[in-house]
This record gives C-alpha cells, structure tokens and sequence, in this order.
C-alpha cells in the first residue's frame, strides 16, 4: 500500500492556478522527488499534502486513510526552517520540540544519532555550522519515528558544505529505512538522491516514475545511412546488436539510437558495415541533464 497517495489535486490562489489536477503516489522505501522550478508548486502540494493548505479539488490519503491525527504521527515534516533556541544545546532544543510535539522524549537519542549530532549534543545551537543546523532541524522532523519524512527544499541556503551534509543524511535515512518525499529545484540533487521523481511545471505534471527512467543519461548517437538504405534493413541490422537500443527517427533521413556502456560509435559503425550497410555520417549526441530537464518542463 502506498504510503501518500495524491489523487487530481488542484489549487487556486486568487486567479492563480498553482496545481492542476496533480496524481501521485509515494511506495514505502522510495525517496521521492518533487522537481520544479520556482513556482511549479512544490510547496503547494507538500503543503496540501501535509494539512497546513487546503486543497481546491481532489484527495490526499496517508497510509491508505483519510488524513487524521493518527496517521499524521506518523509523518515528519520539514516546511520551512523551525526555529532553535541559539543558548540552548541540540539535545535541549530537541527536548523541547518533542514536547511541543508531544512525541516520545525517548526518540531524541534516535534523533541525535540518526543525524549524527551525538557527540554535539551538548553543544549550544548557536555555534553550529550551517550544515549542523539543518541536520538538527531534519532531527526534529525524526522526533516521534515517524514512517516517512517531508521536505521542503531541505538543502536552500546552506553552504556547498552543508549540502553535502544533508544530502548524505538524507541518502543515510533512506538507507535506514525511512520514506522520504522531498522537494527540490535541483536536478542533479534529486539525481543523486531519489529513487522517483515527479516534475512539476506551472503546477503540471510533466513526468513521474524511477529516476533511471525519468531521468535517464545517456548520450544518443545520430546516424545517416546512406540514401539507398531502406529503413527495414536498418532495423533488421539494429535489431541484432543487443548493446544498441531506441532506434528512432530523427530530423532528415537520420536516426538515432542509444549504445549500452563500453560501447562506442565505431563500434557501431564497424558492426552494421559488417551487415552491409555504409553510414554516410554518425555522431554522438550528448544530453546534459540539464538539457533534459528543461525539455521536460519546456
Ligand atoms: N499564498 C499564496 N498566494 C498567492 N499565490 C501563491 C501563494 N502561494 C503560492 N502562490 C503561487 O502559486 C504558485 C506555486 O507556488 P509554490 O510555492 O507552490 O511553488 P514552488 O514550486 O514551491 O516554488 P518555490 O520553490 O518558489 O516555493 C506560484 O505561482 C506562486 O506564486
């Protein structure tokens, strides 16, 4: 059973329409990537998703239930940055939060360790790094164990440092077991950190599932066969080559493809000259990250 399920969410603010018809779904295990730019509704739907918002259409269903008090124990969330008492230590600030929160005092050494704070935790907020002083807000969001965490942009603001940090933490609870549903503007933080991702633009779903299939790296190689070759002989000659996959057509008589790794466009010349057929031009075409995330969210 999927933990959060999204069914056709839809926000307006004013004439604003910040989400349109959103569906998703969050299994256990996942981290899962909300990718946008600013603005897509990333902190609208996590908002929703997490009561503080109400939502303009559709459903939210937590562990397979209606949102309640329940199964709201269960989630740690991260919106925006809580505020820590500067002269009081990471142990005593979280302390207080678990009572806030009415979570079991019990889970702030889980909190500590998890985040690696153990041996700071007498230490006084005030003088921890920047990175320190998200791991200790992500602690607080470990306060109660709850199943899975949402975070908003968990990694804004801090130094490249910090980021490293909390995205090692991040990868670190997942490892541990833990849920994660984390947004993020960043394409190569939900590349290095998520399982699954869900590209939001201008509160649209563009595209959703594994990142290795969302995202996927490959280069492709464009290649011209000569004009008296026929399309059928090309896919037959293709076709047995089992590292070269996603033949299709591309602009002016050239196709294109993706080889498997460890094998280059000579190899592929060399392996369809063998079969007959003479390439009039072959090149390799390589898509930044970058460049497919803005075609995505173009
Ligand atoms: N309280 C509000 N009143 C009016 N418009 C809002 C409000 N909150 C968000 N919006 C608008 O809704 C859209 C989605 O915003 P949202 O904050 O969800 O996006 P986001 O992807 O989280 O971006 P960011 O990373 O900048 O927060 C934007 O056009 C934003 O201007």
């Amino acid at each position: 059973m999927p933990i959060l399920e999204l069914d056709n969410l839809s926000k307006t603010y004013g004439s604003t329409t910040a989400l349109k018809g959103l569906t998703l779904s969050v299994e256990p295990g996942s981290v899962y990537g909300l990718l946008g730019p600013n603005g897509s509704g990333k902190t609208t739907t996590l908002g929703i998703a997490l009561g503080v918002l109400r939502a303009s259409g559709g459903t939210v269903r937590w562990f397979g239930q209606e949102p309640n008090a329940n199964n709201r124990r269960r989630v740690g969330a991260l919106l925006e940055t809580p505020n820590f008492f500067p002269y009081l230590s990471a142990r005593q600030n979280l302390l207080l939060a678990a009572d806030v929160k009415r979570a079991d005092p019990r889970t702030v050494d889980q909190a500590l360790d998890l985040t690696g704070l153990g041996t700071r935790q007498h230490d006084k907020f005030r003088g921890f790094s920047l990175g320190m002083k998200q791991r200790l807000a992500l602690a607080s969001t470990l306060l109660g164990n709850p199943e899975i965490l949402v975070l908003d942009e968990p990694t804004n603001g801090l130094d490249p440092q910090g980021i490293a940090e909390v995205r090692d933490l991040v990868t670190r609870l997942a490892a541990d077991g833990k849920t994660i549903l984390i947004a993020s503007h960043l394409l190569d933080e939900v590349e290095k950190v998520c399982t699954h991702v869900a590209v939001l633009q201008r509160g649209d779903l563009r595209a959703a599932g594994p990142v290795h299939s969302i995202l996927a790296t490959a280069d492709r190689v464009i290649l011209r066969p000569a004009p008296d070759t026929s399309i059928a002989t090309l896919q037959q000659a293709v076709a047995a080559l089992p590292w070269v996959s996603d033949l299709k057509p591309e602009a002016a008589g050239a196709y294109s493809a993706v080889l498997a790794t460890g094998h280059g466009p000579a190899d592929l010349n060399r392996a369809l000259f063998e079969q007959g057929i003479a390439l009039a031009g072959l090149e390799v075409r390589h898509r930044s990250l970058e460049a497919q995330f803005l075609e995505l969210t173009r």
